[in-house]
């Protein structure tokens, strides 16, 4: 199946320990939620965090929305535990942190067969070997990891982004060429509504399917950046009908408000109209 075939735009952690939290994601329109057992759980937490989540997910309720487990690194002494007690409640993924080599994904998927994998993006090693992870027969989708990395580069934040732009393109190009999902990272600072737009729209200009996002208050700025506007969809459905006259006509172009289609803009337009629909779709059942 496509893993794109169904909207990522907005993409909520939970700490696994936050029983409140878990309860109200339930109410959220979110697209999918990673249920966090690494950064956000502290360690004494840990072992409680992974019952509670096992237990969580097991009892259900989360509807549509995309169930998307972060264990912990199998290098640490919770990992390989977090994979025995979650691979087998029926998430929809489980996403390994700090991914550095298809290997790393190798000993993830001997673990949990058959159960789609996601990475974290958030190493220097990890970017540079972006291809090679993304190609991964068993992998479904990155998220970019915008904290560690920028930790790990030494760099600042900015509202631009500047410094980490070519590890998001980077990442990017590697998740496109093997058609699996790519999520961006979060926006740390929740209440500033216009940086999280900016963001956001950001993120959707370069190609993202969403974002990822640590408080709830930060779900509808998503949903609408990386929905297609009514424009799009409108100017969608006006080049296809263009297009198909024009081909009835026995030409290879049409013109619609000033320029040039062709097949591989019909191609992005039809993306446009199944990606509305599929929202719609999941709107309706959440
Ligand atoms: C940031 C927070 C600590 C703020 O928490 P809090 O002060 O409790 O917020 P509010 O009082 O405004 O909460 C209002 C209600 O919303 C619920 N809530 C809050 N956050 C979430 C959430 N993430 N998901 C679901 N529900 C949430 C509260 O329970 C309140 O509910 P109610 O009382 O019933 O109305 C907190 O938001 C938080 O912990 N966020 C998640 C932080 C997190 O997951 N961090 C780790 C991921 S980021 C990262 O590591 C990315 C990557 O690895 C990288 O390197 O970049
Ligand atoms: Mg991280």
């Amino acid at each position: 199946m496509d893993p794109r075939a169904r909207p990522y735009r907005s993409v909520l952690y939970i700490p696994g320990s936050k029983q409140r939290a878990l309860e109200k994601a339930k109410t959220l329109a979110v697209d999918a939620i990673i249920f966090d057992l690494e950064d956000a759980v502290a360690v004494d937490e840990k072992p409680a965090a992974r019952a509670l989540l096992a237990e969580t997910l097991t009892a259900g309720g989360y509807g549509k929305r995309a169930r998307i487990v972060r264990v912990n690194g199998l290098d640490t002494e919770w990992g390989r535990d977090d994979v025995a007690a979650l691979a087998g409640v029926g998430p929809d993924a489980l996403l390994l942190p700090k991914v550095e080599s298809p290997e790393q994904l190798d000993a993830l998927a001997a673990l949990a067969p058959g159960v789609p994998l996601w990475a974290m993006m958030e190493t220097p090693r990890g970017i540079l070997n972006a291809a090679a992870i993304a190609a991964h027969p068993q992998l479904a989708g990155f998220v970019m990891g915008t904290n560690d990395l920028a930790k790990e580069l030494g760099c600042r934040f900015r509202a631009d982004r500047m410094p980490l732009l070519a590890s998001l393109g980077h990442c990017l190009l590697a998740a496109r060429a093997e058609g699996i999902v790519a999520v961006d990272g979060v926006y740390n600072a929740f209440k500033d509504e216009d940086g999280l737009k900016a963001e956001c729209d950001q993120g959707r200009d370069m190609g993202f399917d969403g974002k990822t996002l640590i408080h709830p208050a930060q779900v509808a700025a998503a949903n609408a950046a990386f929905a297609p506007a009514e424009a799009e969809i409108d100017l969608a459905r006006r080049q296809i009908s263009a297009f198909e006259e024009a081909e009835a006509a026995g030409q290879g172009v049409a013109v619609v408000d000033g320029r040039i289609v062709e097949n591989l803009h019909i191609i992005t337009a039809r993306e446009t109209l199944a990606k509305a629909a599929a929202i719609a779709d999941l709107e309706a059942e959440t």
